[in-house]
């Protein structure tokens, strides 16, 4: 099959890449800018036409969180219209559509995990501009699945595992949120859970589990917490070390408000895919061990 997915160079896509090495049944094809953009609508169908996918993978998004709140046109023209674009495509091809969404769609109010009946509130212009997109994703195309993610890393792109190695090389003590709690998710991880999906969609006319899920690494922590789990595993295998010191929110003010509490239960999804993501510890030594003898390098060189 041909799985074909946007945000070329972006973490779930380039984990899509990678992870589709062990599916020799799957082809995949990464698109993006400038062929594929989500902001100039004229050419998202005829991008994705071109490549004739049997299923479609919505990973491209506006992702800066704080210049989104600058720019509220073009988020929402990318994360809303744009995603919308992408889904009625696939509805045109006659193919189903998974879409990637985000923790902030909710204001992060209480402290257990959301569950795909909480009611969405963003309270950021991100999160607005990614709940957009979920509506209109869910308008153009009956086949999709709206798959909910959060605190996303990788061996790729930009990301909080790289950041915080990245500063280690050259600080003895990092100050870390602790007072957000969320599920850190490996990209890894959600392109497995892709795959799988994609193994269950194909050739599947009477797939009936289209909708909304959560999709997050098992077990929570707050950002510090993850901090330290990375740092002590790069510590481990000789990479750079730093300790890390609680600050509160309040501490470190940033344009867009993030939610307090980002717990995604992926309890439904498990349910009905018969998947469990593995357990953030294990994923994120997975990705740090990795960057030492590569990315790493870069990125501390950057
Ligand atoms: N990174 C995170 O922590 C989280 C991400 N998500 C969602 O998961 C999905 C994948 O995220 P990542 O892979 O981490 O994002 P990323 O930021 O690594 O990649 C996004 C990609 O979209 C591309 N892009 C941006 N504007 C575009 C446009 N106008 N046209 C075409 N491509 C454009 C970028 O060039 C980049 O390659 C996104 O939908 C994001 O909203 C959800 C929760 C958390």
């Amino acid at each position: 099959m041909r799985l074909v997915v946007t945000g070329r160079e972006g973490q779930v896509a380039s984990s899509l890449v990678e992870r589709a090495h062990a599916h020799p049944d799957v082809e995949v094809i990464a698109l993006g800018r400038p062929e594929l953009d989500l902001a100039k609508p004229e050419t998202i169908a005829p991008a994705l036409a071109g490549v004739r996918p049997d299923l479609i993978v919505s990973a491209a998004a506006y992702t800066a969180v704080d210049r989104a709140e600058d720019e509220p046109e073009l988020a929402f023209a990318v994360n809303g219209a744009g995603a919308g674009h992408v889904a009625s495509a696939a509805a045109a091809l006659g193919v189903p559509v998974i879409h990637l969404s985000t923790d902030y769609v909710f204001d992060g109010s209480g402290e257990r995990a959301y569950s795909e009946d909480d009611e969405p509130a963003p309270r950021s212009v991100y999160g607005a501009s990614k709940l957009a997109g979920e509506h209109a994703v869910a308008r153009a195309n009956p086949r999709h699945l709206i798959l909910r993610t959060a605190w996303v890393y990788s061996p790729f792109g930009r990301n909080f595992v790289k950041t915080m190695l990245k500063l280690a090389a050259d600080r003895d003590e990092i100050a870390v949120v602790a007072d957000q709690w969320g599920n850190p998710t490996s990209a890894l991880d959600i392109a497995d859970a892709i795959l799988h999906l994609a193994a269950m969609l194909h050739g599947n006319k009477g797939f009936a589990s289209f909708g909304v899920y959560h999709l997050a690494g098992t077990g929570e922590t707050n950002w510090s917490g993850f901090a330290r789990h990375i740092l002590d595993t790069s510590q481990a295998f000789g990479g750079p070390y730093a300790a890390v010191r609680d600050i509160a929110t309040a501490d470190f003010p940033t344009k867009a408000r993030r939610p307090m509490n980002s717990r995604l239960s992926t309890e439904k999804f498990a349910a009905i895919f018969a998947w469990n993501v593995p357990e953030w510890r294990k994923s994120t030594e997975t990705v740090v061990r990795r960057l030492p003898g590569g990315e790493t390098k870069q990125a501390l060189n950057a």
